[in-house]
């Protein structure tokens, strides 16, 4: 099995390491993590170090490449464009876990995990580094764009688009031929009947713009206090 390692060792990550673990295809040789103590473990795995290491860890444990596992979409690009400075051949997998459902002529991006239970309709186009997460549904002939999300439980109907950087948060209900533009979040438990334009929180049901927000807003409880202090290549507007 080709070796790899999880970059974020943080619940999400631990979900992560789950789907890789039951699909069966790589051999996790441990966790990259710039916040927690090198020689550590998470759920049995060491921290082998922080991103700068990734050139170093690549030759010694021969990896063929690894995954993202930061469940903030603007930290986890961040996160990613300094992967790509520090090791530009780095190879970002994709994992699907087995019991996700995958639809005829769908395409699933690198860097992208589909969880437990989530189930992707036919000729969806899901790009790189995205979140599916566990027992959400995407309808047919929809359109996920790079790094955004879609948390548990969401129910979306088919034709739906889905901008760069945006979230549709747990438990949303979309009805059909939706389309939410970049860096938008749909608040938790909201019912969209709707279009939505950029840079907005909506939320309710059904969902109204509740106000604008800011490129990289955080948008996870809990998460500002971890990623604040990522330093460098923020991506150009
Ligand atoms: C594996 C996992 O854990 S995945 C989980 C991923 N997490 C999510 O999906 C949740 C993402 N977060 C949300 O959905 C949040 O509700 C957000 C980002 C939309 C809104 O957050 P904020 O803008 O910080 O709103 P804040 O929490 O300050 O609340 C402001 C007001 O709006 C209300 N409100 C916030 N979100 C919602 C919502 N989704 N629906 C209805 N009302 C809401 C609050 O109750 C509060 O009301 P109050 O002023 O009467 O007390």
């Amino acid at each position: 099995m080709k070796n790899i390692i999880i970059i974020g060792a943080s619940g999400h990550g631990s979900v992560i390491l789950d789907c890789i673990e039951k699909e069966g295809k790589y051999n996790v040789v441990g966790f990259v993590d710039s916040f927690k103590q090198k020689g550590t473990t998470h759920n049995g795995y060491e921290i082998l170090g922080n991103e700068f290491e990734i050139p170093y860890l690549t030759k010694k444990n021969n990896l063929y490449g690894g995954i993202i596992a930061i469940g903030d979409n603007w930290t986890r690009k961040n996160v990613c464009d300094r992967i790509t400075v520090i090791a530009p051949d780095f190879r970002f997998i994709t994992s699907i876990h087995p019991k996700a459902v995958i639809g005829k002529d769908t395409y699933i991006g690198k860097g992208t995990v589909i969880m437990p239970g989530a189930i992707v309709n036919s000729n969806t186009v899901i790009k790189d580094f995205c979140i599916l997460n566990t027992n959400s549904s995407l309808g047919h002939d929809s359109i996920i764009e790079e790094f955004s999300s879609i948390a548990p439980g969401v129910s979306i109907g088919g034709g739906f688009y889905l901008g760069t950087f945006s979230a549709v948060s747990i438990g949303a209900i979309i009805i059909e031929n939706i389309m939410i533009r970049e860096h938008t979040i749909i608040g938790a438990g909201s019912l969209v009947t709707k279009d939505f334009p950029e840079y907005i929180v909506a939320h309710g049901t059904p969902a109204k713009i509740i106000r604008t927000r800011e490129r990289g807003e955080y948008y996870l409880k809990g998460t500002s206090g971890r990623t604040s202090n990522i330093p460098i290549y923020t991506t150009p507007s």
